[in-house]
Formats: structure tokens, C-alpha cells, sequence
């Protein structure tokens, strides 16, 4: 455990910075999303776009990352209300992990039922190539396994439950949802599925390390993405969660191969548009109660 770190929020201070976000907009949103590195333009498909920095929203933490420009997006999809977070809070920015994952509750205190989380990964499974979108199946939590979990702490009932159940975390029904809109909009070929495994960063893996995550079970690594499914599942959520792979991780002493951030955020562009398509087909699929 991390006593220090158990600096989170209160219920009270979550219910603020909702509150005020309602009051600022009559947007009521069902289904938030979360953009991963470079993955920023997803929030631009929003219409009627009522948007704050995250500096003027009390309480929520400021992006520090190139590729996350640290802006709420309300707005509509289609015609379905929508919250999108163009960009997100890593461990290794420095935020204790229940910061990081704040904006989760926040979320459900907006009345978002579904969340759509997505990241940037390296590829560890051979059959992976850089461009593909990886649905996630299921996660490893690294820095669960050392105790940072962004549960540890006091549990608030108002939230969830202290033991919430993990082996349902990403939903079944939108994950197959995914898959049968990827088929329909001719992604049949770049889109896979498989186990996201997080660690800490800011450094990349070793080659070492990645050859243990592959003999692990993960088909993609990254520095996100499962603290706020695990927050967000805590609280009722739904969560389905995609990796867009923009890197092969190194398993080879040979390889000249270098990860880098730059090329991270580079593939982000190149499947921007594929991924807005298949997030936003999704979201006017998914049944919710609209007003
Ligand atoms: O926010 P995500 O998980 O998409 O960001 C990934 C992990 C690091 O923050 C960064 C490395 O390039 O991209
Ligand atoms: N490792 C960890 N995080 C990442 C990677 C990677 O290779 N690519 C994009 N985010």
C-alpha cells in the first residue's frame, strides 16, 4: 500500500466538481470516453461541443503529457450525449492513482452509464501489427500486483462495494458489438482482440521485460487504461476498452527497433479516422436511457 497517496477525493469533493460541470452545461451524457495518446481527435466528432480546461475544473488534475491536451468535451454523437476527456492522467506523471482515476466517479456522478477507454500500446503478440486496434479482453495490473491499486485506501460505499469482482471487467456484449461493427466498416483485418497489461512507465519496456509480459499471457502493453476500468467498474461503469497498437515491442537483441513517443503519437494520425468511425458507430449502438 501507498498510505501517502491516499490523498484522493471525497465523495464531496467528486459531487462538487459535478455539479459544477452541470450546472455549466445541460448536457447529460451517457457515455463518457477517454483518449489515449495521440487518440485526441475522437473528442472532435463531438456536435455542439461545450468544452473546459482541465485548469478551470475544480478539483481535476492537470495534463502534463504531448498528445493529451487536457480538455472536457461535452457534446452529441449522432445525437447521443457524450463526455470526452481529450486526454488522460498517467502513474508517472506523478499523481497518486486515485487521482489519476477521478474523473471516473466523476463521470458516474454525470450519469454516464458506458465508458469507451482507449490507449496507445506496443504490440507483444507476433501476430500483432503496428496500425491494429486491439480490443481488450481482459488486463494484467502491474502495479495492482505491488499494492497500487487506486481502490487501496477507505472504501465509500456510495461508490461500490470494497471487493469488486474483475473477471467481467470489460464488457462482454460491446466487446462483440466492436467486432461485428469492425466487420461491417471493412476493419476486419487490423482489428484484434487480447490482454492489455499495464505498467508504470515513463521508461519502455526492456527487451527482457517484454519477452516475461508475452510468457504472461499480454498481447499489448502500456501505461494506462486499467486503473480507470477498475474505478470505473467499481462504480457500476460499463467499460469497453481499446488499444490501438503503435509500436511492435522489442523481443529481440537484434532489433534496431527503438520505442518512442513521437512514433506513438505518428500512428495515432494514421488511424484516426478508422478509430472515430468504429467509436462512434458504437456509440449510437449502444442502448442506453437517452432523454
Ligand atoms: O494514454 P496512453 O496509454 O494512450 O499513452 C501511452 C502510454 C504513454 O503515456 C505514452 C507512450 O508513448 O502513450
Ligand atoms: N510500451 C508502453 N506503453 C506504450 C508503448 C509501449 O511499447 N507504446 C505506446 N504506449
Amino acid at each position: 500500500m501507498f498510505p501517502e497517496s491516499n490523498s484522493g477525493y471525497s465523495y464531496e469533493d467528486c459531487k462538487a466538481t459535478a455539479d459544477w460541470l452541470l450546472a455549466q452545461t445541460d448536457i447529460r451524457p451517457a457515455v463518457g470516453v477517454v483518449c489515449g495518446s495521440g487518440l485526441g481527435g475522437l473528442a472532435d466528432m463531438l456536435k455542439d461541443q461545450v468544452a473546459f480546461n482541465y485548469k478551470d475544473i475544480p478539483n481535476f488534475p492537470q495534463s502534463t503529457v504531448h498528445g493529451h491536451a487536457g480538455r472536457l468535451v461535452f457534446g452529441t454523437l449522432k445525437g447521443r450525449p457524450c463526455v470526452c476527456m481529450q486526454g488522460r492522467f498517467h502513474l508517472y506523471e506523478g499523481y497518486p492513482i486515485q487521482k489519476i482515476t477521478l474523473p471516473m466517479r466523476i463521470f458516474k456522478l454525470l450519469g454516464v452509464e458506458t465508458v469507451i477507454l482507449t490507449n496507445a500500446a506496443g504490440g507483444l503478440n507476433q501476430d500483432f501489427k503496428v496500425g491494429d486496434i486491439m480490443i481488450m479482453k481482459d488486463h494484467l495490473n502491474m502495479p495492482g500486483f505491488a499494492g497500487n491499486n487506486p481502490l487501496a485506501g477507505p472504501n465509500d460505499e456510495r461508490f461500490g462495494v470494497r471487493f469488486p469482482c474483475m473477471s467481467d471487467a470489460y464488457d462482454r456484449e460491446l466487446q462483440q458489438l466492436a467486432m461485428d461493427v469492425g466487420q461491417e466498416l471493412g476493419y476486419a483485418d487490423f482489428l484484434k482482440e487480447g490482454v492489455y497489461c499495464v505498467l508504470g512507465g515513463p521508461s519502455f519496456e526492456t527487451i527482457a521485460e517484454c519477452r516475461m509480459l508475452q510468457k504472461l499471457g499480454a498481447d499489448a502493453v502500456g501505461m494506462s487504461t486499467v486503473h480507470e476500468a477498475i474505478v470505473a467498474r467499481h462504480c457500476g461503469i460499463r467499460v469497453f476498452a481499446l488499444s490501438l497498437i503503435t509500436n511492435q515491442a522489442v523481443t529481440d537483441y537484434d532489433s534496431e527497433e527503438k520505442a518512442n513517443h513521437e512514433e506513438v503519437l505518428q500512428i495515432g494520425k494514421l488511424r484516426a479516422e478508422q478509430l472515430e468511425r468504429l467509436v462512434s458507430t458504437m456509440v449510437t449502438r449502444i442502448e442506453h436511457n437517452f432523454a
